[in-house]
């Protein structure tokens, strides 16, 4: 699905214009047509409130369309003044058909009283500054009247800005939310998910993939996910599903190589092989389908040689998970980077997280080694390490920060946090699953050893890190509908069924 701010609907709507010579008007009538479609066919008795902008302008065109269906319909115009044109046009069209328009504010109570479903077109991307005076009191009364009543919304809850989510004074709180396009970047602010109701993305008649240099930023549906999916050779055998070694856990830590491996072998890697202390045999207990590669933490160089064979037998390397930012922990990562290209000739995939990312931070001679083949998967915490920015300057512009620092080093990068962002500096993907349940230790671990596993069964790094984004959070939804708090395991316990069900 695509992802958009009002800029967006500005270039499309341009392009649709200008380019495919699609009529404005057409455009207006072919969002009313896919509106209208969502409406219960038992309702019958509609307020369609009504701005002067081009948002106005198509609840006037629903009102039309629910007309014609024979459907009692009332209009409140807000004002007929400096009507966009083709507000205006559809304005006049329900004049001449006979609809009845209402305008003084004194008789909004009433009708707003009479009326089972609410459509608001009041502003939608035009929205452009503070909402006050009449506007704001015509919404203070939707809200107020809302009982019993369906409240739909044209594009965007009026009151929201659809590119940063703020909410500008006041915003009609909706049952439904039918948009345009694109889902709107507003709509990622979690604090106004009950403004916006349901939120349903229609079509105006054009081809997403025929607009696609104009957007360039997506936000994840279980059909795209979907999309990406490689089937599976029936006969196929375990060398065909990758070969990942995990560089993860340390004295103290061992759950998090454990979870790694643990989560990537469920998930459908062929091999999984755990660089992990001599002495640590928490590993053939927790997960006994993986293969350790034990090491004399004593005195590393000694493991050496047989690593070197051992890397360059893997399709993917997973490194970071708790292994401490000690020099032999750094050691290790530089060895397990020093080769670019496996015994096949193929590059080996590398997925970077927790302190490969802080090492990383502090040694950057070692971008030059893991670019073009390589993601980075930090929280915002360890990208601010990363590239210098706070925090909070992480967060208000994360988008572009993102982007530029996945061209910069030429790496893909996964972004965690409320909406997960996954970019190779051209796109940016938005996950649309996961939610505050999961957020406890492990989690991380879990989804590096999901990513590692899609990578070593063929996906590029860009999509194992947008479907295991995906499925990481979409398994947690789905079982926050029986359990209160999800932990690594129960992701990782139920991550094949999910993979079932979507692919
Ligand atoms: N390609 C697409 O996706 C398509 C998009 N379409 C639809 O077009 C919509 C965008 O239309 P739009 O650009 O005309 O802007 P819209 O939201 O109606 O508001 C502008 C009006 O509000 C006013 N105004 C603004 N702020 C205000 C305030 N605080 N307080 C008071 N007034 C304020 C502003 O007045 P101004 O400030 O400019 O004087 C202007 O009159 C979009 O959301 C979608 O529904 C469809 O038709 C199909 C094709
Ligand atoms: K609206």
């Amino acid at each position: 699905m695509l992802l958009g701010g009002n800029e967006t609907t500005r270039k499309i709507d341009s392009f649709a214009i200008n380019e495919l010579k699609i009529p404005s008007i057409v455009l207006m009538e072919n969002a009313a047509i896919s509106f209208v479609k969502h409406i219960d066919d038992n309702e019958d008795n509609f307020l369609i409130i009504c701005g002067k902008g081009n948002n106005g302008g198509d609840g006037y065109t629903i009102a039309r369309q629910l007309f014609s269906k024979n459907k009692n319909v009332k209009i409140f115009c807000i004002s007929n003044e400096n009507m966009s044109h083709d507000c205006f046009v559809n304005y006049e069209i329900c004049k001449n058909m006979g609809i009845e328009i209402f305008y003084k504010i004194e008789e909004l109570d009433r009708l707003l009283l009479e009326c089972d479903v609410v459509i608001e077109g009041i502003f939608g991307t035009g929205l452009n500054s503070e909402i006050k005076g009449k506007y704001h009191e015509i919404i203070e009364k939707i809200n107020f009247l809302n009982k019993n009543k369906i409240i739909y919304s044209i594009d965007i809850p009026s009151g929201i800005n659809g590119d940063t989510g703020e909410i500008m004074g006041i915003s009609v709180k909706s049952d439904i939310t039918i948009s345009f396009v694109t889902y709107k970047k507003g709509f990622l602010k979690s604090d106004i998910k009950n403004y916006l109701g349901k939120v349903v993305i229609e079509n105006i008649g054009l081809n997403e993939n025929k607009i696609s240099h104009i957007v360039n930023e997506y936000y994840l549906t279980p059909e795209m996910i979907k999309s990406f999916h490689i089937k599976r050779n029936e006969n196929s055998h375990k060398g065909d599903f990758g070969k990942v070694l995990i560089f993860a856990g340390s004295s103290g830590f061992y759950g998090a190589g454990n979870i790694v491996a643990k989560s990537c072998m469920r998930s459908g890697a062929g091999l999984t092989t755990v660089i992990t202390d001599k002495n640590n045999f928490s590993l053939n207990v927790f997960v006994p389908e993986a293969m350790s590669f034990p090491v004399n933490f004593e005195n590393i160089e000694e493991n050496f040689e047989k690593l070197e064979n051992k890397i360059l037998n893997s399709d993917v390397i997973a490194i970071g998970p708790g292994i401490g930012k000690s020099h032999k922990a750094l050691k290790i990562f530089e060895k397990l980077i020093s080769f670019e290209k496996n015994y096949k000739g193929n590059n080996i995939k590398l997925v970077l997280d927790a302190d490969a990312l802080n090492l990383l931070s502090e040694n950057r001679e070692l971008f030059e080694k893991i670019k073009n083949r390589s993601i980075l998967t930090p929280h915002v915490v360890e990208f601010s390490r990363l590239t210098g920015f706070s925090p909070e300057e992480i967060n208000k512009d994360k988008f572009e920060i993102a982007k530029e620092f996945s061209q910069k080093y030429r790496i893909n990068l996964l972004l965690k946090g409320e909406n997960t962002i996954i970019t190779n500096g051209e796109k940016i993907f938005v996950n649309s699953t996961g939610n505050s349940h999961m957020a406890n230790g492990g989690m991380g671990d879990c989804l590096t050893g999901i990513i590692c596993s899609l990578a070593g069964q063929k996906y590029d790094l860009l999509e194992s890190a947008i479907i295991g984004a995906y499925l990481h959070g979409k398994v947690a939804d789905e079982l926050l509908k029986k359990q209160y708090i999800i932990n690594a395991t129960h992701i990782i316990e139920n991550i094949s069924g999910f993979m079932n069900k979507i692919f």
